[in-house]
């Protein structure tokens, strides 16, 4: 009794001096707390003018100018551009920190006003804000649009719309007496097969087929995107935002008003042919339904309900046809046209390329695209294009909180680029950087799938490319049938090494100069005319 009154008295005198202690060991933490802060200082960086900042620094090409940056201030950077906060990621290390270990703070990408225009008010996938409309539309972009199953019923879509090209060059070139247009070419080529997988010819009526082919609809979308690409300065300083110094808001509502339209009517001819398809269904069960030849994306689209069992509305699906035919034309295109440059720059490889075709496929007949896995030189080639000439050099992403990052403190709200351009040509990762050598890649098992934090060229995490898949396969098999069937080379008196290496500015960097190619066939006549009907004059 005595011994439980003694207990009760001091537990009563503890408790007060434990509450005591327990503020001051709060206080104690939050004084570490914000003196550790003070001392966490923003990554280092140019300092810049006032109101505008950094911007007159950034130059044509961003991403080189950051590359010559980093060199002095390291590979995290701090910059302001006008009042808007970056970082800019120079180092595979430093690019693992931010995609992988805080990938979850950066899974948003910034809302340029571009891309506010012309996203649909976020209904898209590539520009939504990270959350639950987005998780939706990439679930459905992997699990019904990207698939297997959709390639291979494209298989030949391919292959048709690749050997057009390959006639198209040969028959150009004359003989081989005439430069060939090659951005044009492939262009015409990437743009076909993706269309085609988009909307296919078979579902078009005649007006709406052709909208898909009319010229202006192509020049439409490429204009939506070297708009999406241009500094807009009102993104930067705010205040000029009201006054769209340029007018570039105007033309990028204009044209994303026009670019809209051709989608809608493209669209609404898919409905008709659906209900017509549905009708028949209901009158007679023996009629054919929704057949194999409507599975093309706009039709998956309109069919799939969301999650909560609605049907998609016409805004999100022309968002994610948009970002379909942004995303995936000029990508490709731009690396096939690079891969081709650097061929013609290095004859040694070319050779070996063609070496190789003839050994594994011969010249009997054309490659397929199941040849693709047993051509170990080709491979290499694609992959040191992508390494070399990265179609989207800066990973575009916001922070979505504070956080801290390779030992600097980054504010919620930064806009981050990884710069795949400087990390893949980072010279403690690669020997020769700047030079184009397939052999670095053959039997290294490093691969372009966004594990290897020093080869990024379709991203990496949450938000990296969906259309890796289709992208991969388009370029390997449009440099492997130019390579098996054509013979390439640089017109006039134009040497390997005298070839430029220029990139246009914008948010993809194509070649500056059209890249110019003399074509002439190389497989047998009778192979050629076998797919491809070569106009008499052409050899
Ligand atoms: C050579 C071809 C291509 C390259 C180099 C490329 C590269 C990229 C890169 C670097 C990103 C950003 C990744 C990140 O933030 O981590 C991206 C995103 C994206 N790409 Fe590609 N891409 C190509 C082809 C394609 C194709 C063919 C399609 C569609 C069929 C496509 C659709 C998209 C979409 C929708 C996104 C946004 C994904 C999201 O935000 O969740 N891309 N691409």
């Amino acid at each position: 009794m005595v011994l439980e009154e003694q207990h009760s008295r001091s537990t009563w005198r503890l408790q007060p001096n434990l509450t005591l202690v327990g503020g001051l060991v709060i206080l104690l933490l939050l004084i570490i707390f914000k003196w550790r802060n003070s001392r966490i200082r923003l990554p280092p960086g140019p300092r810049g003018w006032p109101v505008v900042g950094c911007l007159l620094l950034l130059g044509r090409l961003p991403h080189q100018t950051f590359a010559l940056l980093a060199k002095k201030y390291g590979p995290l950077m701090f910059m302001k551009v006008g009042s808007m906060s970056l970082v800019i990621v120079s180092s595979p290390k430093v690019a693992e920190e931010v995609l992988k270990t805080h990938n979850k703070i950066w899974t948003s990408r910034y809302a340029t006003t571009a891309v506010k225009i012309m996203n649909y008010g976020g209904k898209d996938l590539a520009f939504t804000e990270y959350g639950p409309r987005w998780r939706y539309a990439r679930r459905l972009f992997l699990t019904e649009l990207v698939t297997a199953k959709r390639f291979s019923f494209f298989q030949n879509t391919r292959k048709e719309e690749i050997l057009r090209g390959v006639a198209e060059a040969i028959n150009v070139s004359c003989g081989g007496t005439k430069p060939v247009r090659m951005d044009l070419i492939l262009s015409k080529v990437a743009t076909n097969t993706v269309l085609r997988m988009l909307m296919n010819e078979g579902n078009l009526s005649d007006e709406a087929s052709a909208i898909k082919n009319s010229a202006d609809f192509q020049q439409t979308f490429k204009e939506v995107f070297k708009l999406s690409g241009l500094v807009y300065l009102g993104d930067f300083i705010p205040w000029l935002d009201p006054l769209d110094p340029k007018g570039l808001k105007k033309r990028m509502h204009a044209l994303s008003k026009r670019h809209d339209e051709f989608l809608q009517r493209i669209l609404d001819d898919h409905k008709l042919k659906l209900e017509a398809a549905e009708r028949n269904q209901a009158q007679d069960s023996s009629a054919a339904g929704h057949d194999e030849s409507m599975q093309d994306m706009v039709y998956t689209l309109l069919t799939r309900p969301r999650d909560d069992g609605q049907h998609l509305s016409d805004p999100e699906i022309k968002g994610i046809m948009r970002n379909v035919i942004l995303a995936g034309t000029d990508t490709n295109s731009a690396t096939a046209e690079w891969a081709l440059s650097e061929l013609l720059r290095n004859p040694r490889i070319l050779q070996k390329a063609q070496a190789e075709m003839d050994s594994v496929v011969g010249r009997e007949r054309f490659v397929e695209e199941a040849d693709l896995p047993h051509l170990p030189e080709l491979n290499a080639i694609c992959k040191e294009t992508f390494r070399l000439h990265p179609a989207a050099p800066l990973i575009s992403r916001v922070s979505a909180e504070y956080c801290e990052v390779h030992g600097y403190r980054i504010p919620a709200k930064t806009r981050l680029f990884v710069n795949i351009y400087a990390i893949q040509r980072d010279p403690e990762v690669y020997d020769r950087p700047t030079e184009f050598y397939p052999e670095r890649f053959v039997g290294s098992g490093k691969d372009v799938h966004g594990v290897d934090f020093d080869l990024l060229p379709f991203g990496s995490g949450a938000r990296k490319c969906p259309g890796k898949g289709l992208a991969l396969l388009l370029v390997h098999f449009i440099i492997a049938l130019f390579v098996q069937s054509c013979e390439l080379s640089l017109p006039g008196n134009l040497r390997p090494e005298e070839l430029d290496v220029e990139e246009t500015p914008g948010a993809i960097c194509p070649r500056l100069n059209p890249l110019q190619v003399v074509v002439v066939p190389r497989l047998p006549e009778y192979v050629m005319r076998e797919v491809i009907p070569i106009e008499p004059n052409s050899t």
